[in-house]
């Protein structure tokens, strides 16, 4: 049995895989001073709520957040008795390569969802991850990574607003009825869903118009299913693209 690990900068998400299926899926709030025994408790505690039997073997990591990875790997040592492959470290292949200028650190995530969207389907695709930022992924046809952007992400731009300015509060995000809001809930709203809306279209048509050819553009990643539901802005959703990812980074690193 595998446990992938995806630890993005607010949520850190545990799946685990039979080698078919995924048995559970466990997401906790990304905190690096959480320790090995601490994630235990939470771990094993969920696990046998949901009644499975444990039987982890292989433990694989992506972390956007690189002091997050030292109790992880003590966390896999001293409770599955193994050494986790870490992706983004020299040890860890992948199977598809990675175009970008040298000496570039490209987000661990970012290939994670590369090598699953290729598995999934094939290449030249954009992969859109609503997370802490949002990413966009660009696939070629042979699979390779070769680049991207990154946006303020959709929390993070509303979370902006309240922080530099006195009079406007902390808001959920939520699409609003009308473009013109009619208080500064609605207005703040607007502004940030509408905005985004308009960002991921405008991205997405520059992206296809400098490769030159269509992509399919997928979606992941905590708010993806609020825009899915909008104005035909991607081909699919695909909530668990990270966590089969990891899957197919492992299998192949077993299989090399
Ligand atoms: N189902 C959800 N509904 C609303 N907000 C969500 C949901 N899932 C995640 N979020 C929020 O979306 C943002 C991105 O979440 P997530 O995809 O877990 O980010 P990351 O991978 O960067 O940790 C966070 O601000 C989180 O609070
Ligand atoms: C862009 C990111 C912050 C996104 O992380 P997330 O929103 O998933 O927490 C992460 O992929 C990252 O730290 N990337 C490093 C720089 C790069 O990918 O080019
Ligand atoms: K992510």
């Amino acid at each position: 049995m595998l446990l992938a690990i995806d630890c993005g900068n607010t949520n850190t998400v545990f799946s685990i895989w039979d080698g078919e299926t995924f048995l559970c899926t466990l997401r906790t709030s990304t905190h690096h001073a959480r320790t090995a025994d601490a994630y235990f408790t939470w771990f094993s505690t969920l696990v046998n709520h949901y009644g499975i039997k444990l039987d982890i073997t292989d433990v694989i990591i992506s972390s956007t957040v690189p002091r997050v990875v030292f109790n992880l790997r003590v966390f896999a040592d001293r409770f599955f008795g193994c050494r986790p492959l870490v992706v983004g470290k020299p040890e860890c292949l992948l199977p598809v390569d990675v175009r970008v200028d040298a000496g570039t650190q490209v987000g661990p995530d970012r290939l994670v969802n590369t090598v699953a969207g290729f598995d999934r389907h094939g290449g030249d695709l954009i992969l859109v991850d609503f997370g802490t930022a949002t990413t966009f992924d660009v696939v070629a046809a042979d699979g390779a990574y070769i680049g991207g952007v990154i946006a303020p992400g959709v929390n993070l731009s509303l979370e902006a607003l309240h922080q530099a300015a006195a009079a406007l509060p902390h808001i959920d995000i939520a699409k609003p009825q009308n473009v013109i809001g009619t208080n500064t809930v609605e207005c703040m709203q607007s502004g940030v869903f509408w905005g985004y809306v308009g960002l991921v279209r405008e991205i997405c048509d520059r992206i296809k118009a400098e490769r030159d050819r269509p992509m399919k553009v997928i979606s992941t990643g905590g708010l993806a299913p609020l825009f899915q539901q909008s104005y035909a802005l991607f081909d699919a959703f695909e909530d668990d693209l990270t966590m089969h990812g990891l899957t197919v980074i492992h299998q192949y690193n077993k299989d090399n």
